[in-house]
């Protein structure tokens, strides 16, 4: 066979380091000046009063009365009242509760949440269009026609102005450019050039390659081809052997090829990208990576290559060294293009042109407006809910994709919306809310689905006008959604690039759109950390989101004998709450399977806490969770106590704190579960991972597993 053109990877990023400078609430009697102090004193603020700490949370609780006083409502007590029943999934027996009773202590023995005193930064942004048009380039006319009326585009970005006419003059390259700033045409135009070029013309057959995203293609004798798992090995193999001109594939499938698929041949390919290089190293792909650059060195060394992505990292700069070839580094953000450094320098020079180009922070959409909301942890399952009902229920032409840590997760939820705010089958099913019922569709989109469900469901979401995406961070990365409106992460991201990819999925190419960041209180100081890389978010108060639940009156809660409640305000929105909390809660407890979800999604939802990185460890640690109150946000009425035994694959170890010096396994396993959702499709993870930990031994650590390049060894 013959060789591949382009390889388009896709890859994870290394995490940033956050500075803690975050004031934690306190008593105005008690101010504190000394962050560290304060924290102590403070932390964690998710811990539950000492009366309470016992039934719920197995770690040890530090908070102090005055941390125990609900902020939205304090100083007014409780009014018993009763929440509607829902009829959704009838309540068994033994959760069959009397009118009357208050069923839900949602506003009760919440931690206060606290000031945010963010920094205001002042955040980088860059241009994205320019006024030049691409028939100002040397490009074939076909590819200008078809730019124009297939792709109805005409002038270009900021990005495709300085990147196409340096990859049209052959040179390799390193491109930073912010999210949905137009990088994928940067690079295919000039690549579909070249081949266009070649003469004698090439042969279908004779290259191998992915499909262009236009209908009527003026190079027909261009033959684009896909790897990417999901498929039997078999029918890629026949393709590959058929030829096409430009491969585009993830890290693991073509791995999987290159040690499978004996007359792989690379001696012809051309070119070599990476799109989204910063995911490689999270993603533990520096090893498939390093395969792939050693088979194509081994038979090709004349070639161009490029790498791409939105956030540049130490970890990027370093794959630039040893997969560019005396790059230019070009970015929008300063506009300058250095084309001076020799083969010599090129670690030197990718590196500190890397770092050049990303100063102080992370380049921000212009059309992007941020919010963060606090949110203690009973609350939030609800709070989702209310914002998801306000925005995509009663305004119009929403859409949104909201953020998970975990498939299970995304899983849990897709399932307790769909059967309490839309009815599962999308007719009026008994237990749904009336008032949710039209103009809302639910999708989830996860690694753990098949291939096929998932181009299914890309599909379904790209032509919707509205609705709402769960997903894990699967969809973070180089996905182009049009029209996405809201992006909301009810799960913080692990390190400020993966924030930066998340809401990146809106405000593209010149749009507007809107991001929700929701935090409890003990993680409020992560505020700081996306500070700390320039990113400025603006306060959204919990009270203003359940204050959604006004707008229908199916929500208002009821007196002892029926009577509808008159309460108003504070107090209003805190019965409607609870009164959808019910919703959930009578759901979740309408069966033991039911209820096993639940607590296996909790589970993942811890399993995934302990997986922060060290640097975040001081905001998202699992002992700073309050796990009654986290259950509350799954709809169990109580903290599972054996939590740990629903995970028979998984130790201990997760609940315990991690020894700050050592990385956790279950880190290494959640960066394997995030790696099969990019892999070759071909193995089952987990085995994997078990597999390798054995050889490697006890002291085996993903970064014991990095070859020298991807650990900062030279
Ligand atoms: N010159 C242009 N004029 C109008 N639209 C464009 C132009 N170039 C690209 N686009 C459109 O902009 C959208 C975003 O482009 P693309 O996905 O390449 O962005 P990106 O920079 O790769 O984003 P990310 O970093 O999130 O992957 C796409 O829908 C693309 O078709």
């Amino acid at each position: 066979m013959a060789a591949a053109d382009g390889a388009l990877l896709h890859v994870p990023e290394p995490r940033a380091v956050a500075p803690r400078t975050f004031s934690r609430p306190r008593p105005a009697h008690a101010r504190q000046p000394a962050v560290a102090t304060k924290r102590k004193s403070a932390a964690p603020s998710e811990a539950p009063p000492a009366k309470r700490r016992s039934e719920a949370s197995p770690a040890p609780a530090r908070a102090t009365a005055a941390k125990d006083t609900p902020r939205a409502f304090k100083g007014k007590a409780q009014t018993t009242f009763a929440p509607k029943r829902s009829s959704a999934g009838a309540s068994d027996g033994s959760q069959e509760r009397k009118p009357g009773v208050k069923t839900s202590s949602l506003f009760k023995n919440n931690p206060e949440i606290p000031e945010l005193h963010r920094p205001v930064v002042k955040q980088v942004q860059e241009a994205v269009f320019t006024s030049d048009a691409f028939c100002a380039l040397a490009l074939h006319p076909h590819l200008i026609s078809t730019i124009n009326t297939v792709l109805k585009m005409s002038s270009m970005t900021s990005i495709q102005k300085q990147s196409i006419p340096v990859l049209l003059e052959g040179r390799d390259a390193l491109v930073r450019s912010q999210t949905g700033s137009g990088k994928t045409l940067a690079y295919c135009i000039p690549v579909v050039q070249s081949l266009q070029a070649v003469k004698p013309k090439i042969q279908v057959g004779e290259f191998r390659v992915i499909r262009f995203p236009v209908n009527e293609r003026p190079f027909t004798w261009i033959v684009p081809g896909l790897l990417m798992g999901g498929e039997k090995r078999k029918s890629e193999k026949a393709r590959l052997r058929k030829g096409i001109n430009i491969l585009i594939s993830t890290p693991g499938r073509l791995v999987d090829h290159i040690k499978s698929t004996k007359n792989i041949h690379f001696g012809r390919i051309r070119w070599l990208i990476l799109d989204e290089a910063d995911r490689i190293l999270d993603l533990g792909f520096e090893k498939d990576i390093t395969v792939i650059l050693n088979a194509v060195n081994a038979e090709c060394q004349q070639r161009q290559n490029v790498l791409l992505s939105a956030t540049l990292t130490d970890g990027v700069t370093r794959l630039a060294d040893i997969s560019l070839h005396n790059p230019v580094s070009i970015s929008v953000l300063d506009g300058s293009q250095d084309q001076t450094h020799p083969k010599s320098q090129a670690v030197l020079g990718a590196s500190s042109l890397a770092a050049s180009s990303e100063p102080e922070g992370f380049a921000i959409p212009a059309g992007l407006q941020q919010h963060v909301a606090v949110v203690p942890s009973k609350l939030r399952l609800v709070s989702l809910a209310a914002f998801i009902l306000q925005k995509c229920k009663f305004e119009r032409d929403q859409k949104m994709i909201v953020f998970f840590s975990s498939c299970e997760l995304v899983e849990f939820h897709y399932r307790l919306f769909l059967q309490t705010l839309l009815g599962s089958s999308g007719a009026l099913a008994p237990g749904r809310l009336p008032s949710a019922s039209t103009h809302m569709k639910f999708l989830r989109l996860h690694g753990d689905m098949e291939q096929e469900e998932r181009t299914a469901v890309f599909q379904e979401f790209s032509h919707s006008e509205t609705g709402v995406l769960l997903c894990t961070d699967v969809a973070a990365r180089g996905l182009d959604l049009p029209q996405v409106t809201w992006i909301v992460q009810y799960n913080a991201p692990s390190s400020p690039a993966e924030y930066i990819h998340r809401i990146g999925r809106t405000a593209r190419i010149g749009f507007q759109g809107s991001s929700l960041l929701i935090l409890a209180p003990s993680e409020a100081e992560y505020v700081n950390s996306l500070a700390s890389h320039k990113i400025n978010v603006s306060e959204m108060k919990m009270d203003d989101i359940l204050s959604a639940l006004t707008r229908d009156d199916w929500f208002a809660g009821r007196r002892r004998g029926g009577q509808k409640s008159r309460a108003t305000g504070p107090q209003e929105i805190r019965e409607r709450a609870t009164v959808l909390q019910t919703v959930f809660e009578d759901y979740v407890h309408s069966s033991e399977r039911t209820v096993s979800w639940a607590k296996k999604a909790l589970q993942s939802f811890v399993r995934a806490y302990a997986t922060y990185p060290r640097e975040l460890k001081h905001i998202f640690h699992v002992r700073l969770l309050h796990l009654g109150h986290v259950a509350k946000s799954f709809g169990l009425r109580d903290a599972p106590k054996n939590l740990s035994a629903l995970a028979p694959r998984k130790k201990k170890a997760h609940l315990k704190r991690p020894d700050p010096r050592k990385k956790t396994p279950s880190k290494h396993q959640l960066a394997e579960l995030l790696r099969s959702e990019f892999s070759s499709g071909m193995e089952t993870s987990i085995p994997k991972v078990k597999r390798r930990n054995r050889r490697a031994g006890p002291a085996s650590t993903a970064c014991a597993q990095r070859p020298a390049w991807a650990a900062g060894e030279k």
